[in-house]
Protein backbone atom coordinates (compact mmCIF):
# COMPACT_ATOMS: atom_id res chain seq x y z
CA UNK A 1 0.00 0.00 0.00
CA UNK A 2 1.55 3.28 -0.75
CA UNK A 3 0.98 5.94 1.93
CA UNK A 4 0.39 9.81 1.94
CA UNK A 5 0.20 11.95 4.44
CA UNK A 6 -2.25 15.55 4.48
CA UNK A 7 -1.73 18.44 6.71
CA UNK A 8 -4.13 20.83 7.92
CA UNK A 9 -2.13 23.67 9.73
CA UNK A 10 -5.46 25.98 10.89
CA UNK A 11 -5.81 28.40 13.07
CA UNK A 12 -6.61 26.52 16.52
CA UNK A 13 -4.65 23.23 15.75
CA UNK A 14 -2.31 21.22 13.80
CA UNK A 15 -3.82 18.20 11.86
CA UNK A 16 -2.14 15.18 10.07
CA UNK A 17 -3.77 12.36 8.07
CA UNK A 18 -1.98 9.05 6.73
CA UNK A 19 -4.63 7.52 4.07
CA UNK A 20 -4.36 4.92 0.94
CA UNK A 21 -3.15 7.00 -1.56
CA UNK A 22 -5.15 4.74 -3.77
CA UNK A 23 -8.19 4.62 -2.33
CA UNK A 24 -7.97 7.48 0.31
CA UNK A 25 -8.92 4.48 3.10
CA UNK A 26 -7.68 6.94 6.69
CA UNK A 27 -4.86 4.80 8.24
CA UNK A 28 -3.89 6.39 10.98
CA UNK A 29 -4.15 10.53 12.73
CA UNK A 30 -2.82 13.09 15.04
CA UNK A 31 -2.79 16.47 15.75
CA UNK A 32 -1.48 18.98 18.51
CA UNK A 33 -3.10 22.44 19.65
CA UNK A 34 -1.64 25.70 18.22
CA UNK A 35 -1.34 28.79 20.68
CA UNK A 36 -4.30 31.52 21.30
CA UNK A 37 -4.00 34.68 20.37
CA UNK A 38 -4.19 36.38 16.36
CA UNK A 39 -0.03 37.08 16.06
CA UNK A 40 1.50 33.74 16.53
CA UNK A 41 5.20 32.61 15.90
CA UNK A 42 5.35 30.28 13.17
CA UNK A 43 7.96 28.22 14.90
CA UNK A 44 4.69 27.26 16.99
CA UNK A 45 3.10 25.60 13.94
CA UNK A 46 6.56 23.74 13.32
CA UNK A 47 6.51 22.46 16.97
CA UNK A 48 2.75 21.63 16.52
CA UNK A 49 3.49 19.84 13.15
CA UNK A 50 5.88 17.37 14.51
CA UNK A 51 3.85 17.10 17.31
CA UNK A 52 0.90 15.85 15.17
CA UNK A 53 3.00 13.60 12.76
CA UNK A 54 5.03 12.32 15.59
CA UNK A 55 1.54 11.22 16.59
CA UNK A 56 0.37 10.08 13.77
CA UNK A 57 2.81 7.52 13.92
CA UNK A 58 5.60 9.19 11.80
CA UNK A 59 6.66 9.85 7.85
CA UNK A 60 9.16 6.65 7.21
CA UNK A 61 6.52 5.11 4.94
CA UNK A 62 4.88 7.93 3.48
CA UNK A 63 5.31 8.47 -0.19
CA UNK A 64 3.97 11.75 -0.80
CA UNK A 65 2.58 14.99 2.02
CA UNK A 66 0.96 17.89 1.36
CA UNK A 67 -0.14 21.17 3.73
CA UNK A 68 -3.23 22.76 3.56
CA UNK A 69 -2.99 25.50 5.95
CA UNK A 70 -4.53 29.03 7.31
CA UNK A 71 -5.23 31.36 4.39
CA UNK A 72 -3.22 34.93 4.52
CA UNK A 73 -1.14 35.25 7.27
CA UNK A 74 1.81 36.90 6.80
CA UNK A 75 5.52 35.67 7.64
CA UNK A 76 8.26 38.38 6.89
CA UNK A 77 11.83 36.74 6.43
CA UNK A 78 15.54 38.40 6.18
CA UNK A 79 17.88 37.53 3.95
CA UNK A 80 18.73 34.57 6.07
CA UNK A 81 15.12 32.98 6.34
CA UNK A 82 14.98 33.86 9.89
CA UNK A 83 11.30 35.26 11.00
CA UNK A 84 11.65 38.84 11.74
CA UNK A 85 8.24 39.56 13.60
CA UNK A 86 5.48 37.26 14.62
CA UNK A 87 2.77 36.08 11.88
CA UNK A 88 0.11 38.43 11.50
CA UNK A 89 -3.27 36.15 11.40
CA UNK A 90 -6.31 36.36 8.66
CA UNK A 91 -7.84 36.95 12.28
CA UNK A 92 -6.54 40.19 13.08
CA UNK A 93 -7.89 43.24 12.14
CA UNK A 94 -5.32 45.72 13.28
CA UNK A 95 -4.42 46.49 9.63
CA UNK A 96 -8.14 47.44 8.99
CA UNK A 97 -7.12 51.28 8.34
CA UNK A 98 -4.25 50.29 5.68
CA UNK A 99 -7.10 48.72 3.54
CA UNK A 100 -9.09 51.37 3.34
CA UNK A 101 -5.88 53.74 2.17
CA UNK A 102 -4.64 50.96 -0.04
CA UNK A 103 -8.09 51.00 -1.63
CA UNK A 104 -8.78 54.32 -2.19
CA UNK A 105 -4.93 54.94 -3.70
CA UNK A 106 -5.22 51.72 -6.21
CA UNK A 107 -8.26 53.61 -7.65
CA UNK A 108 -11.04 52.10 -5.06
CA UNK A 109 -12.75 48.68 -5.46
CA UNK A 110 -13.50 47.42 -8.38
CA UNK A 111 -9.88 48.11 -9.79
CA UNK A 112 -8.70 46.00 -6.78
CA UNK A 113 -11.17 43.15 -8.17
CA UNK A 114 -10.24 43.05 -11.20
CA UNK A 115 -6.59 43.16 -10.29
CA UNK A 116 -6.58 40.82 -7.72
CA UNK A 117 -9.65 39.34 -7.60
CA UNK A 118 -10.56 40.82 -3.85
CA UNK A 119 -11.31 44.25 -2.64
CA UNK A 120 -8.39 43.33 0.56
CA UNK A 121 -10.14 43.97 3.83
CA UNK A 122 -7.92 43.68 6.93
CA UNK A 123 -7.12 39.69 6.56
CA UNK A 124 -5.56 39.79 3.50
CA UNK A 125 -1.84 39.90 3.25
CA UNK A 126 -1.18 43.08 1.41
CA UNK A 127 -2.94 45.47 4.13
CA UNK A 128 -0.74 43.40 6.59
CA UNK A 129 2.50 44.41 4.81
CA UNK A 130 1.18 48.05 4.72
CA UNK A 131 0.84 47.83 8.50
CA UNK A 132 3.93 46.89 8.83
CA UNK A 133 5.38 49.44 6.85
CA UNK A 134 3.69 52.18 8.60
CA UNK A 135 4.04 50.65 12.30
CA UNK A 136 7.51 48.87 11.89
CA UNK A 137 9.67 50.84 9.44
CA UNK A 138 12.65 49.06 10.53
CA UNK A 139 10.85 45.73 10.14
CA UNK A 140 9.22 46.65 6.57
CA UNK A 141 12.73 47.49 5.76
CA UNK A 142 14.16 43.96 6.64
CA UNK A 143 11.75 42.25 4.74
CA UNK A 144 13.46 40.12 1.99
CA UNK A 145 10.82 37.45 1.90
CA UNK A 146 7.06 37.26 2.77
CA UNK A 147 4.93 33.95 2.34
CA UNK A 148 2.20 32.31 3.99
CA UNK A 149 1.76 29.69 6.66
CA UNK A 150 1.69 26.78 4.26
CA UNK A 151 4.83 28.44 2.06
CA UNK A 152 6.87 28.61 5.20
CA UNK A 153 5.81 25.04 6.61
CA UNK A 154 6.07 23.60 3.11
CA UNK A 155 9.97 25.32 2.92
CA UNK A 156 11.01 24.50 6.28
CA UNK A 157 9.97 20.93 5.69
CA UNK A 158 12.18 20.64 2.78
CA UNK A 159 15.18 21.96 4.83
CA UNK A 160 14.64 25.74 4.53
CA UNK A 161 17.46 25.90 1.68
CA UNK A 162 17.30 29.63 0.83
CA UNK A 163 14.66 32.18 0.42
CA UNK A 164 14.90 31.20 -3.37
CA UNK A 165 13.59 27.47 -2.83
CA UNK A 166 10.12 29.19 -1.38
CA UNK A 167 7.04 27.89 -2.91
CA UNK A 168 3.53 28.46 -3.28
CA UNK A 169 0.41 27.47 -5.21
CA UNK A 170 -2.35 29.29 -7.18
CA UNK A 171 -4.77 28.96 -4.15
CA UNK A 172 -2.90 30.18 -1.62
CA UNK A 173 -1.10 33.30 -3.83
CA UNK A 174 -4.90 34.07 -4.17
CA UNK A 175 -5.16 35.45 -0.59
CA UNK A 176 -1.84 37.24 -0.75
CA UNK A 177 -3.92 40.60 -2.48
CA UNK A 178 -0.73 40.88 -4.94
CA UNK A 179 -1.38 38.10 -7.01
CA UNK A 180 -4.10 38.06 -9.85
CA UNK A 181 -6.16 34.83 -9.96
CA UNK A 182 -6.67 35.35 -13.61
CA UNK A 183 -4.16 36.38 -15.05
CA UNK A 184 -1.93 33.92 -13.36
CA UNK A 185 0.62 36.27 -12.45
CA UNK A 186 2.08 38.56 -9.15
CA UNK A 187 1.00 41.53 -8.96
CA UNK A 188 4.47 43.28 -7.91
CA UNK A 189 3.28 46.77 -8.40
CA UNK A 190 1.11 46.40 -5.67
CA UNK A 191 3.22 44.10 -3.74
CA UNK A 192 5.51 47.60 -3.70
CA UNK A 193 2.54 49.76 -3.03
CA UNK A 194 2.15 48.15 0.63
CA UNK A 195 5.48 47.84 1.33
CA UNK A 196 7.09 50.50 -0.30
CA UNK A 197 9.61 48.08 -2.11
CA UNK A 198 9.49 44.31 -3.35
CA UNK A 199 10.01 41.46 -1.60
CA UNK A 200 11.31 37.74 -2.74
CA UNK A 201 8.27 35.89 -3.31
CA UNK A 202 7.14 32.38 -3.43
CA UNK A 203 7.42 30.54 -6.78
CA UNK A 204 3.84 29.78 -7.73
CA UNK A 205 3.69 25.67 -8.49
CA UNK A 206 1.07 24.28 -11.05
CA UNK A 207 -1.60 22.30 -9.08
CA UNK A 208 0.31 18.71 -9.61
CA UNK A 209 3.82 20.79 -9.32
CA UNK A 210 6.29 19.26 -6.64
CA UNK A 211 7.43 21.76 -3.46
CA UNK A 212 10.57 19.67 -2.46
CA UNK A 213 11.24 16.66 -0.85
CA UNK A 214 11.23 16.47 2.73
CA UNK A 215 14.61 17.17 4.45
CA UNK A 216 16.22 13.52 5.29
CA UNK A 217 18.18 15.44 8.08
CA UNK A 218 15.04 16.75 9.61
CA UNK A 219 13.39 13.24 9.36
CA UNK A 220 15.92 10.47 8.51
CA UNK A 221 13.80 7.92 8.26
CA UNK A 222 11.61 9.58 6.05
CA UNK A 223 13.86 9.35 2.77
CA UNK A 224 12.24 11.18 -0.05
CA UNK A 225 8.92 11.73 0.63
CA UNK A 226 8.13 14.03 -1.99
CA UNK A 227 6.10 17.62 -0.97
CA UNK A 228 2.92 18.23 -3.23
CA UNK A 229 2.42 22.13 -3.65
CA UNK A 230 0.08 22.34 -0.59
CA UNK A 231 -2.84 25.61 -0.69
CA UNK A 232 -4.36 27.42 1.26
CA UNK A 233 -6.71 25.98 4.07
CA UNK A 234 -9.92 26.29 2.04
CA UNK A 235 -8.71 25.23 -1.06
CA UNK A 236 -7.87 21.83 0.52
CA UNK A 237 -11.07 21.44 1.81
CA UNK A 238 -12.85 21.59 -1.11
CA UNK A 239 -10.36 19.04 -2.45
CA UNK A 240 -11.24 16.85 0.49
CA UNK A 241 -14.86 17.15 0.65
CA UNK A 242 -14.70 16.61 -3.38
CA UNK A 243 -16.40 19.68 -4.07
CA UNK A 244 -18.41 19.14 -7.47
CA UNK A 245 -20.27 21.90 -9.95
CA UNK A 246 -23.16 23.26 -8.23
CA UNK A 247 -21.79 22.54 -4.71
CA UNK A 248 -21.98 25.20 -2.07
CA UNK A 249 -19.89 24.40 1.14
CA UNK A 250 -20.28 25.63 4.39
CA UNK A 251 -17.32 25.72 7.08
CA UNK A 252 -17.66 26.47 10.29
CA UNK A 253 -14.29 26.32 11.82
CA UNK A 254 -12.95 29.51 13.47
CA UNK A 255 -13.52 31.30 10.10
CA UNK A 256 -16.90 30.71 8.80
CA UNK A 257 -16.71 30.01 4.89
CA UNK A 258 -18.82 29.26 2.36
CA UNK A 259 -17.49 28.53 -0.88
CA UNK A 260 -18.33 27.22 -4.79
CA UNK A 261 -16.42 26.00 -7.70
CA UNK A 262 -15.97 28.21 -10.76
CA UNK A 263 -14.68 27.83 -13.97
CA UNK A 264 -13.83 31.69 -14.55
CA UNK A 265 -12.60 34.46 -11.59
CA UNK A 266 -14.80 36.63 -9.77
CA UNK A 267 -13.91 40.20 -9.36
CA UNK A 268 -16.81 41.41 -6.72
CA UNK A 269 -16.28 45.00 -6.33
CA UNK A 270 -18.70 45.19 -3.37
CA UNK A 271 -15.74 43.08 -1.49
CA UNK A 272 -18.21 40.54 -0.02
CA UNK A 273 -16.76 37.73 -2.32
CA UNK A 274 -13.20 37.01 -1.91
CA UNK A 275 -11.90 36.01 -5.75
CA UNK A 276 -9.94 33.21 -5.05
CA UNK A 277 -8.40 30.89 -7.09
CA UNK A 278 -7.89 26.67 -6.14
CA UNK A 279 -6.06 23.83 -6.18
CA UNK A 280 -6.87 22.52 -9.27
CA UNK A 281 -6.41 25.20 -11.57
CA UNK A 282 -10.13 26.53 -11.28
CA UNK A 283 -11.63 29.15 -9.24
CA UNK A 284 -13.16 29.13 -5.72
CA UNK A 285 -15.16 32.76 -5.09
CA UNK A 286 -15.45 32.21 -1.32
CA UNK A 287 -17.21 34.85 1.20
CA UNK A 288 -16.05 34.36 5.03
CA UNK A 289 -16.76 35.55 8.36
CA UNK A 290 -14.58 35.97 11.38
CA UNK A 291 -17.42 34.32 13.52
CA UNK A 292 -18.30 30.55 13.48
CA UNK A 293 -16.97 27.90 15.55
CA UNK A 294 -15.69 30.27 18.57
CA UNK A 295 -19.35 31.77 19.03
CA UNK A 296 -20.54 28.14 19.96
CA UNK A 297 -17.29 28.43 22.47
CA UNK A 298 -18.05 31.20 24.06
CA UNK A 299 -21.85 30.98 24.35
CA UNK A 300 -20.66 27.67 26.23
CA UNK A 301 -18.54 30.27 28.25
CA UNK A 302 -21.10 32.52 29.06
CA UNK A 303 -23.50 29.90 29.99
CA UNK A 304 -20.93 27.50 31.66
CA UNK A 305 -21.66 24.57 30.06
CA UNK A 306 -19.78 22.71 27.17
CA UNK A 307 -20.53 22.44 23.31
CA UNK A 308 -22.90 19.29 23.61
CA UNK A 309 -24.75 20.95 26.88
CA UNK A 310 -24.65 24.22 24.49
CA UNK A 311 -26.53 22.35 21.62
CA UNK A 312 -28.75 20.51 23.87
CA UNK A 313 -30.00 23.68 25.03
CA UNK A 314 -30.07 25.19 21.67
CA UNK A 315 -32.73 22.48 20.72
CA UNK A 316 -34.97 22.89 23.83
CA UNK A 317 -35.33 27.00 22.41
CA UNK A 318 -37.80 27.34 20.66
CA UNK A 319 -37.33 28.77 16.82
CA UNK A 320 -36.44 32.01 16.00
CA UNK A 321 -35.51 31.95 20.32
CA UNK A 322 -39.02 33.76 20.45
CA UNK A 323 -37.39 37.25 19.51
CA UNK A 324 -34.15 36.83 21.00
CA UNK A 325 -31.38 37.67 18.42
CA UNK A 326 -27.45 37.49 18.68
CA UNK A 327 -25.71 39.68 16.51
CA UNK A 328 -22.25 37.43 17.29
CA UNK A 329 -19.34 40.18 15.94
CA UNK A 330 -16.99 38.21 18.82
CA UNK A 331 -14.01 39.18 16.75
CA UNK A 332 -15.31 42.34 14.33
CA UNK A 333 -16.45 41.08 11.49
CA UNK A 334 -15.01 40.56 7.74
CA UNK A 335 -18.60 40.43 6.06
CA UNK A 336 -19.67 42.56 6.60
CA UNK A 337 -16.55 44.73 6.70
CA UNK A 338 -16.60 46.44 10.34
CA UNK A 339 -13.39 45.20 11.84
CA UNK A 340 -14.58 46.90 14.94
CA UNK A 341 -17.68 45.85 15.48
CA UNK A 342 -18.62 43.59 18.79
CA UNK A 343 -21.59 41.26 19.57
CA UNK A 344 -24.79 42.13 21.06
CA UNK A 345 -27.85 40.22 22.12
CA UNK A 346 -31.56 42.33 20.74
CA UNK A 347 -34.71 41.48 21.75
CA UNK A 348 -34.26 40.29 25.60
CA UNK A 349 -37.55 40.23 27.40
CA UNK A 350 -38.21 38.22 30.61
CA UNK A 351 -40.18 35.24 29.39
CA UNK A 352 -36.74 34.85 27.05
CA UNK A 353 -34.20 34.83 29.29
CA UNK A 354 -33.05 31.31 29.48
CA UNK A 355 -30.53 29.36 29.18
CA UNK A 356 -31.76 27.65 25.91
CA UNK A 357 -33.14 30.97 24.82
CA UNK A 358 -29.40 32.11 24.75
CA UNK A 359 -27.84 28.81 23.13
CA UNK A 360 -30.56 28.94 20.36
CA UNK A 361 -29.84 32.68 19.74
CA UNK A 362 -26.13 32.19 19.30
CA UNK A 363 -26.67 29.07 16.70
CA UNK A 364 -29.05 30.91 14.70
CA UNK A 365 -27.19 34.39 14.87
CA UNK A 366 -23.61 32.84 13.64
CA UNK A 367 -25.56 30.77 11.57
CA UNK A 368 -27.67 33.73 9.81
CA UNK A 369 -23.95 35.23 9.07
CA UNK A 370 -23.00 32.14 6.77
CA UNK A 371 -26.64 32.45 4.89
CA UNK A 372 -25.92 35.85 4.26
CA UNK A 373 -22.88 34.34 3.28
CA UNK A 374 -24.45 32.02 0.62
CA UNK A 375 -26.90 34.98 -0.61
CA UNK A 376 -24.08 37.01 -1.29
CA UNK A 377 -22.28 34.28 -3.12
CA UNK A 378 -25.40 34.40 -5.66
CA UNK A 379 -24.66 30.43 -5.99
CA UNK A 380 -28.26 28.31 -5.87
CA UNK A 381 -26.78 25.32 -4.82
CA UNK A 382 -27.17 21.89 -5.53
CA UNK A 383 -25.97 19.91 -2.22
CA UNK A 384 -25.31 22.38 0.54
CA UNK A 385 -22.59 20.60 2.14
CA UNK A 386 -21.69 21.58 6.14
CA UNK A 387 -17.78 21.02 7.44
CA UNK A 388 -15.74 21.62 10.00
CA UNK A 389 -15.35 21.68 13.78
CA UNK A 390 -18.81 23.25 14.06
CA UNK A 391 -20.80 21.32 12.21
CA UNK A 392 -20.09 18.41 14.38
CA UNK A 393 -22.88 20.10 16.74
CA UNK A 394 -26.08 18.63 16.89
CA UNK A 395 -27.70 21.96 17.29
CA UNK A 396 -25.63 23.38 14.19
CA UNK A 397 -27.15 20.83 11.79
CA UNK A 398 -30.89 20.19 12.99
CA UNK A 399 -31.30 24.56 12.99
CA UNK A 400 -28.85 24.82 9.75
CA UNK A 401 -31.80 24.36 7.06
CA UNK A 402 -34.43 26.34 9.14
CA UNK A 403 -31.90 29.46 8.75
CA UNK A 404 -30.65 28.62 5.27
CA UNK A 405 -34.45 27.11 4.15
CA UNK A 406 -32.98 24.70 2.50
CA UNK A 407 -31.99 20.75 3.01
CA UNK A 408 -28.75 20.86 4.45
CA UNK A 409 -26.17 17.60 3.76
CA UNK A 410 -23.25 17.09 6.50
CA UNK A 411 -20.70 14.65 5.39
CA UNK A 412 -18.98 12.17 7.48
CA UNK A 413 -17.37 14.45 10.65
CA UNK A 414 -13.64 14.25 9.90
CA UNK A 415 -10.62 16.79 8.69
CA UNK A 416 -11.34 17.42 5.64
CA UNK A 417 -8.87 20.20 5.18
CA UNK A 418 -5.93 17.46 5.84
CA UNK A 419 -7.70 15.04 3.76
CA UNK A 420 -7.77 17.42 0.83
CA UNK A 421 -4.15 17.92 1.26
CA UNK A 422 -3.32 14.39 0.90
CA UNK A 423 -5.87 13.99 -1.71
CA UNK A 424 -3.17 16.52 -3.61
CA UNK A 425 -0.05 14.75 -2.21
CA UNK A 426 -1.80 11.66 -3.91
CA UNK A 427 -2.33 13.74 -7.24
CA UNK A 428 1.47 14.24 -7.49
CA UNK A 429 1.81 10.64 -7.35
CA UNK A 430 -0.60 9.98 -9.34
CA UNK A 431 0.58 12.45 -12.16
CA UNK A 432 -2.86 12.68 -13.94
CA UNK A 433 -4.81 15.18 -15.21
CA UNK A 434 -7.16 15.48 -12.53
CA UNK A 435 -6.90 14.36 -8.93
CA UNK A 436 -7.44 10.57 -7.96
CA UNK A 437 -11.32 10.06 -7.12
CA UNK A 438 -11.59 8.68 -3.63
CA UNK A 439 -14.59 6.61 -2.44
CA UNK A 440 -16.76 8.85 0.20
CA UNK A 441 -19.68 8.08 2.17
CA UNK A 442 -23.58 9.20 1.86
CA UNK A 443 -24.09 12.35 3.85
CA UNK A 444 -26.21 12.85 6.26
CA UNK A 445 -29.49 15.07 5.48
CA UNK A 446 -31.01 17.20 7.48
CA UNK A 447 -34.56 19.29 6.82
CA UNK A 448 -36.50 21.90 8.83
CA UNK A 449 -38.80 24.25 7.99
CA UNK A 450 -37.80 28.12 7.65
CA UNK A 451 -38.44 30.18 10.94
CA UNK A 452 -40.96 32.73 9.56
CA UNK A 453 -38.97 36.30 10.51
CA UNK A 454 -35.49 35.50 11.75
CA UNK A 455 -33.70 36.24 8.70
CA UNK A 456 -34.79 39.42 8.38
CA UNK A 457 -34.84 39.91 12.59
CA UNK A 458 -31.10 39.37 12.58
CA UNK A 459 -30.79 42.10 9.39
CA UNK A 460 -32.01 44.62 11.63
CA UNK A 461 -30.13 43.71 14.46
CA UNK A 462 -26.95 43.44 12.40
CA UNK A 463 -27.34 46.73 10.93
CA UNK A 464 -27.40 48.50 14.06
CA UNK A 465 -23.30 47.11 14.53
N1 LIG B 1 -19.18 18.98 18.81
C1 LIG B 1 -18.86 20.27 18.66
N2 LIG B 1 -19.80 21.22 18.84
C2 LIG B 1 -19.50 22.54 18.68
N3 LIG B 1 -18.29 22.99 18.33
C3 LIG B 1 -17.33 22.09 18.15
C4 LIG B 1 -17.53 20.69 18.29
N4 LIG B 1 -16.38 20.04 18.01
C5 LIG B 1 -15.47 21.00 17.73
N5 LIG B 1 -16.03 22.22 17.81
C6 LIG B 1 -15.38 23.55 17.61
O1 LIG B 1 -14.79 23.60 16.34
C7 LIG B 1 -13.67 24.50 16.39
C8 LIG B 1 -12.51 23.86 15.69
O2 LIG B 1 -12.90 23.56 14.38
P1 LIG B 1 -11.85 23.37 13.24
O3 LIG B 1 -12.61 23.18 11.98
O4 LIG B 1 -10.88 22.33 13.64
O5 LIG B 1 -11.17 24.82 13.29
P2 LIG B 1 -9.80 25.36 12.65
O6 LIG B 1 -9.57 24.50 11.44
O7 LIG B 1 -10.12 26.78 12.31
O8 LIG B 1 -8.71 25.29 13.66
C9 LIG B 1 -13.39 24.80 17.84
O9 LIG B 1 -13.79 26.14 18.13
C10 LIG B 1 -14.24 23.77 18.59
O10 LIG B 1 -14.74 24.22 19.83
O1 LIG C 1 -9.30 33.86 6.00
C1 LIG C 1 -9.85 32.82 5.69
C2 LIG C 1 -10.38 32.62 4.32
O2 LIG C 1 -10.24 33.73 3.50
C3 LIG C 1 -9.98 31.73 6.72
O3 LIG C 1 -10.86 30.73 6.29
C4 LIG C 1 -8.62 31.19 7.10
O4 LIG C 1 -8.10 30.43 6.02
C5 LIG C 1 -8.63 30.43 8.41
O5 LIG C 1 -9.31 29.23 8.35
P1 LIG C 1 -9.72 28.27 9.58
O6 LIG C 1 -8.58 28.19 10.52
O7 LIG C 1 -10.96 28.84 10.17
O8 LIG C 1 -9.99 26.95 8.91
Amino acid sequence: MTLVAGIDSSTQSCKVVVRDAETGALVREGRAPHPPGTEVHPDHWWTALRQAIDEAGGLADVAALSVGAQQHGMVCLDEDGAVIRDALLWNDTRSARAAEELVAEFGGPQAWADAAGSVPVASFTVTKLRWLAEHEPENARRTAAVCLPHDWLTWRLAGAKGLGALTTDRGDASGTGYWSPSAGTYRADLLKLALGHTPLVPRVLEPVGQAGVVDSGLFPDAASVRLAPGTGDNMAAALGVGLRPGDVVVSIGTSGTVFACSGTSSHDASGAIAGFADATGRFLPLVCTLNAARVLDAAAAVLGVGVAELSDLALQGPPGADGLVMVPYLEGERTPNKPDATGSVHGLRLSNATPAHFARAAVEGMLCGLADGLDALGVEPSRLLFIGGGARSEAVRRIAPSVFGRPVLVPEPGEYVADGAARQAAWLLAGTAEPPVWGSGEPEAYEADPVPGLRARYTEAAATA
